[in-house]
Parts: structure tokens; C-alpha cells; sequence
């Protein structure tokens, strides 16, 4: 599942690449609250003025800082426009504003430039390629990898029941 917010619409395109390639549902935070969480969430949010939106936030600590839960994170800002430093500043500063609130797993993460006016087709790709990139290791809704093993005697077994997240 996706969960995101937006104040001006571009978060929400972005976030619908990321389900269509995911091939999983978003959730606009500003709409609905999901009732139930899955154990993958993609979680998304734009930074104004220097800030993650607060519903993210507050998203993240009622729900108890999403323990246990495997996490994908990704925030959409302007950062990146000043050049290689906006980009690491951007890395540092704003992802961690939201990874510092997160108690479960942080397995990836990403930052799409976002947009004002003119939407950013690039982004919207890159979103996309990210979804599909994710539906491979998380595809549909099995959460679990298959892994097959060499056991002692040289048989193949299935290890899915003994991976725990
Ligand atoms: C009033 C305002 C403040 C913003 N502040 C920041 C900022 O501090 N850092 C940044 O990198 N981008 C900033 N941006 C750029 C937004 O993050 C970007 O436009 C984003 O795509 C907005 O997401 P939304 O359309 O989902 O609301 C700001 C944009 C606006 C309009």
C-alpha cells in the first residue's frame, strides 16, 4: 500500500505511478486514513518550507511508528534544482525528517523533484520505474521472498515460512 499526502496535487500523481507500478492502492492522507495497515507501506510526502507535512508525521506516530512494518520512503521537493549539494542536502535533511519518526524497517527510499506548475513528466517515469522496482521484491501482496536453499542432504527446500521481516 501507498500512503501519502499533498497540498498541491503533484505528490498525488507521483504516489499513482508509484501504485500503478506497483500494482498496489494509494491512500491520500488529506482523504482517507486506511484502517488497516499492510506490512509494506510506501510513504510519501512533499516538503514545504523546509518541513515533511505534518499528517505524515502524525500518520507515522499513530501508528506507532509503523514497528514492525517494512517502509519505502520517498519525498518530493525542489531541493535537487541547486545542483548536487540540493540533492545531498535533500538526502540528509528531509528523508531523515521522516526516517527519524519510523520505527520499522526502512528498506528504500527516493527524492522526486516535484513540480509548481508545469508537471514533471520525468518524475512521473521515474515514479513509475520505482513501483515496478519495488513490485519485484515486494510484488502483489506477497510480502514474503521465495528463497530456495541447499539443505544438508543436497535437497532443495523452501525456505519462505523461515524468513521473518
Ligand atoms: C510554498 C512552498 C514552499 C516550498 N518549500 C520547499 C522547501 O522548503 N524545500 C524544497 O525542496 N521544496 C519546497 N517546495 C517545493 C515543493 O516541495 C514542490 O513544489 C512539491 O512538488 C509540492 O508537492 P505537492 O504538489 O504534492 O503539494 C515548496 C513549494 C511551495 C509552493
Amino acid at each position: 500500500m501507498i500512503v501519502y499526502s499533498t497540498r498541491r496535487g503533484s505528490t498525488k500523481k507521483i504516489a499513482e505511478a508509484i501504485a500503478e507500478g506497483l500494482g498496489d492502492e494509494a491512500f491520500n492522507l488529506r482523504e482517507e486514513w486506511p484502517e488497516e495497515l499492510e506490512d509494506f507501506i510506501v510513504l510519501g510526502t512533499p516538503i514545504y518550507y523546509e518541513r515533511p507535512l505534518p499528517e505524515v508525521l502524525e500518520f507515522i506516530r499513530r501508528n506507532d511508528g509503523l514497528e514492525g512494518k517494512v517502509i519505502a520512503v520517498f519525498v518530493v521537493c525542489m531541493a535537487d534544482l541547486f545542483g548536487v549539494l540540493g540533492k545531498r542536502y535533500a538526502e540528509f535533511r528531509y528523508l531523515n525528517l521522516v526516517k527519524r519518526e519510523i520505527k520499522g524497517d526502512v528498506i528504500d527510499e527516493r527524492i522526486f523533484r516535484g513540480w509548481i506548475r508545469k508537471e514533471n513528466s520525468r518524475t512521473i517515469k521515474e515514479a513509475y520505474s520505482w513501483g515496478l522496482e519495488l513490485a519485484e521484491i515486494f510484488g502483489g501482496k506477497h510480502l514474503m521472498p521465495t528463497l530456495h536453499v541447499e539443505d544438508s542432504q543436497g535437497e532443495e527446500e523452501d525456505t519462505r515460512a523461515k524468513i521473518k521481516w
